[in-house]
């Protein structure tokens, strides 16, 4: 089963997963002075249903929350996308320490970590399945985060991690709309790309979001405490200190930026 380690990790991925090697993979490292203003971008609006979270589940690889994308309560629109794309899942991206654990860089800086929030294009298909197999099938938002002051929202997350440490484990998980994870700014960068985990599809309108929100030291420290093994595996079970794929080459692709 693909992972995060030397025998299972990004390296040996394209042994599975060919697609490692395409076109257009994700993450990519940002180089802002190549980055194109296009003013024909709209802004980038979201709309949120808190009723439509889920559960939140601990999957082995990362920590998500789930939402029900049976109607179109909770969208995102605008920006390079066209049309309506839903909601579908949120989950997060870290390292080992404070200093890199996000997905995509910016300028050849990490963050600590990344938020994915994962849409699907609505209008085009009829599930997310089918959507994900499609060029502008998913739109995920992308949000930086940097240690600084906690972060009353995660806090919502981390509080359930007792109940969801070990993989395969999920929690009940409501009343909780994503628009409180974004940063005061919705300035963006965006570019076409993939998925960051196996089976790496080619399917991703990206949409990275320039300014960071805030995460503390201690509530990182939560998310590495994870584990990314069943409970039945008694002794030999391990934390989830690492779950962020090295940068990909850009190849022959232009990132736009929705902002001077
Ligand atoms: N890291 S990422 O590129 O944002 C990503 C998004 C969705 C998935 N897969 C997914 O959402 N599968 C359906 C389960 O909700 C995997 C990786
Ligand atoms: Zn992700």
């Amino acid at each position: 089963q693909w992972g995060y380690e030397d025998h299972n990790g990004p390296d040996v991925w394209q042994d599975l997963f060919p697609l490692a090697n395409g076109d257009r993979q994700s993450p990519i490292n940002i180089i802002t002075k190549d980055a194109l203003y296009d003013p024909s971008l709209q802004p980038l609006l979201v709309d949120y249903d808190p009723h439509s979270a889920k559960v939140i589940s601990n999957s082995g690889h990362t920590v998500a929350v789930e939402f029900d994308d049976g109607d179109d309560s909770s969208v995102v629109r605008g920006g390079p996308l066209m049309g309506n794309y839903r909601l579908r899942q949120l989950h997060f991206h870290w390292g080992p320490s404070d200093g890199h654990g996000s997905e995509h860089k910016v300028d050849g800086v990490d963050y600590a970590a990344e938020l994915h929030i994962v849409h699907w294009n609505s209008e085009k298909f009829s599930s997310f399945v089918k959507a994900a197999c499609a060029p502008d099938g998913l739109a995920v938002l992308g949000v930086f985060l940097k240690v600084g002051e906690p972060n009353r929202y995660i806090e919502k997350i981390t509080d359930t991690f007792g109940a969801i440490r070990s993989k395969g484990k999920q929690s009940p998980f409501t009343n909780f709309d994503p628009s409180c994870l974004l940063p005061a700014s919705m300035d963006f960068w965006t570019y076409p790309g993939s998925l960051t985990v196996p089976p790496l599809l080619e399917s991703v309108v990206w949409t990275v979001l320039k300014d960071p929100i805030s995460i503390s030291c201690e509530q990182l420290a939560m998310f590495r405490s994870l584990l990314s093994t069943k409970e039945t595996a008694g002794i030999e079970s391990c934390c989830m200190t690492t779950n962020h794929r090295p940068v990909q080459p850009l190849k022959n692709r232009k990132v736009r930026a929705s902002f001077l």
